[in-house]
């Protein structure tokens, strides 16, 4: 019997309560709710279980951590003996995995109690009655040890804070932008507003156009403005509320560890941050607290300057066309993918957010088609990696704990609760995405056709019991599928980003490639 089957054939234990998750009477109100997704359009109300499908099929045991008090998945915690590794201490707390779930959804999840049909995107090309559903991570992620720091994350209106700005944002407004090219703080810049572009849990995206340079490479960016939690918005509480100062410390540690290490970062595969609004935000180690200091009435905003990819992300790409990526487009976005993995995990970066809405397309699918034959190319990157806001600077055998990730790329020693390996979390993910756009669906889905009772099942369980299998592919024989065979595994068979790399579906494109 395997690790995980053991896990889950231990005897059944009772349910603890969660605090701040209602109990299960609330949970049936919740769920016949409608809920409403990140634009504000209400989605069908929840399915309210049957008899059959409210019992846990999932036993959960603690038996090491007595003093464990929550049930953060339907998992078990399993102290590993570290050895020589060095680690920090284990994160207690919840797997950050939503975006647009409510909180019930999420205990659900931890308890595996079904509710067909609450997905949204099942397959990557979502039914036509349904709205596409991105699933991300949250970046408040603790794993550096803080001032009694931890807190939850929403989102806020950034009007309240423009106002009320500190030195660099006097001359802002909503249609020009005033920032700074890196490392050129005396030299301010102007932007123009062109127009949205995207939004995250935690950030707006929007186009700017330069209005004073000719430097091609800032003529147009994507600006990605940070949404402040509404608990750092509330002037009365400034100061005196624990929650607003674990929040703003949180906050400020997530939003320093992604501009540090994007700053560090040079590979044509990764966006790049170009620039800044306030320097604060770069040059200091604590800047919300110094902005607060200087202007204690509100948070300036902090508008992060970065390269643009102006055909989108590759999930809405692969939705747009309806899936079906001819198989030498995949083995391209792929192969880049690899390279800029390898080159972050050579730099000790992990990324731990690897995912299709997490590679943006520098042209269209049409665009690379036209120039597939000509010389160019091979000399021009067609992706880049973006979203560094749960990435982690790690030493050698640093092995991590903070329990993160988007949910269905999640790795199952993330799930599990254990230290993991983040260089091993990111090639899962990587393993993920190549699999997802071969069969234009999420490796831990209900299989097509799947009955109730497999539908009922969370997706964590599957990702758990490594329980997926190829359908379109499977009388294929393209060499791409060893890659998602090697990773979607166990960890101490997984293959590394540089066995990925060394495979022929990668190497036969990276050695022909021009600007790596
Ligand atoms: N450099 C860019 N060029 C073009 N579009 C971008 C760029 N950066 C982000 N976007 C768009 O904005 C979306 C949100 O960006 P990003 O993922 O960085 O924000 P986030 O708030 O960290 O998101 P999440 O909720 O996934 O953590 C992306 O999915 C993408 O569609």
């Amino acid at each position: 019997m395997d690790e995980f089957s053991r896990l889950f054939s231990q005897p059944k234990t009772p349910q603890l309560k969660q605090d701040g998750f209602s109990d299960s009477t609330d949970k049936q109100q919740e769920r016949t709710s409608p809920i409403k997704n990140k634009e504000g359009n209400q989605k069908a109300p929840f399915i309210v279980p049957t008899s059959e499908t409210c019992t846990t099929p999932l036993t959960v045991s603690i038996p090491t951590f007595e003093n464990v008090q929550t049930l953060p998945t339907p998992m078990t915690y399993t102290p590993l003996s570290p050895g020589n590794l060095s680690m920090s201490p284990i994160d207690q707390s919840s797997l950050n995995i939503p975006k647009r779930r409510s909180h019930a959804r999420l205990l659900d999840d931890m308890l595996s109690i079904a509710q067909p049909n609450q997905r949204v995107v099942s397959e990557l090309v979502a039914p036509a009655n349904l709205l596409p559903q991105r699933v991300v991570s949250l970046p408040t992620v603790a794993e550096e040890t803080f001032n009694s720091d931890s807190a939850a994350d929403s989102n806020t209106s950034k009007k309240s804070c423009l106002s009320e700005s500190g030195d660099y944002t006097d001359k802002y407004d909503d249609e020009t932008l005033q920032g700074f090219l890196l490392d050129h703080w005396d030299q301010p810049l102007l932007w123009r507003k062109v127009r949205p572009i995207g939004s995250g849990n935690f950030s707006n995206v929007l186009l700017y156009e330069s209005m004073d340079q000719s430097d091609p490479k800032s003529a147009q960016v994507a600006v990605k403005r940070l949404k402040y939690p509404e608990e750092l918005s509330h002037v009365e509480q400034i100061n005196t509320s624990l929650r607003y100062k674990e929040t703003l410390s949180r906050l400020e540690n997530s939003l320093t560890r992604e501009l540090q290490v994007l700053k560090s970062l040079n590979h044509p595969c990764i966006v790049k941050l170009l620039g800044i609004n306030n320097p604060i935000f770069i040059t200091s180690k604590k800047p919300l607290h110094d902005l607060i200091k200087k202007n204690p009435r509100a948070l300036p905003p902090c508008d992060m300057i970065m390269s643009y990819c102006s055909a989108g992300d590759l999930l809405a790409a692969v939705m747009a066309r309806n899936g079906g990526l001819e198989l030498w487009l995949i083995q391209r976005i792929f192969a880049e993918l690899a390279l800029a993995v390898k080159y972050l995990h050579e730099s000790n970066v992990i990324h731990r957010d690897l995912k299709l809405e997490n590679a943006l397309l520098k042209y269209t699918f049409d665009d690379i088609n036209s120039f597939k034959d000509s010389p160019i190319y091979y000399r021009q990157n067609v992706i880049e990696l973006a979203d560094f806001g749960l990435c982690k600077k790690i030493e050698n055998d640093e092995m991590c704990t903070a329990r993160c990730g988007s949910e269905d790329y999640v790795s199952p020693e993330i799930l599990m609760g254990v230290p993991y390996d983040g260089h091993l979390s990111d090639t899962w993910a990587l393993g993920v995405i190549l699999y997802s756009l071969f069969e234009d669906r999420l490796p831990f889905d209900p299989p097509p056709n799947a009955s109730m009772r497999q539908r009922s099942r969370a997706t964590s369980h599957r990702i758990a019991r490594f329980d997926w299998r190829w359908y379109r592919l499977s009388d294929d024989t393209n060499t791409g599928k060893k890659i998602v065979e090697n990773t979607l595994t166990r960890k101490n068979q997984r293959w590394s980003i540089d066995e990925i790399y060394d495979s022929p579906f990668v190497k036969d494109i990276v050695d022909k490639l021009d600007f790596s």
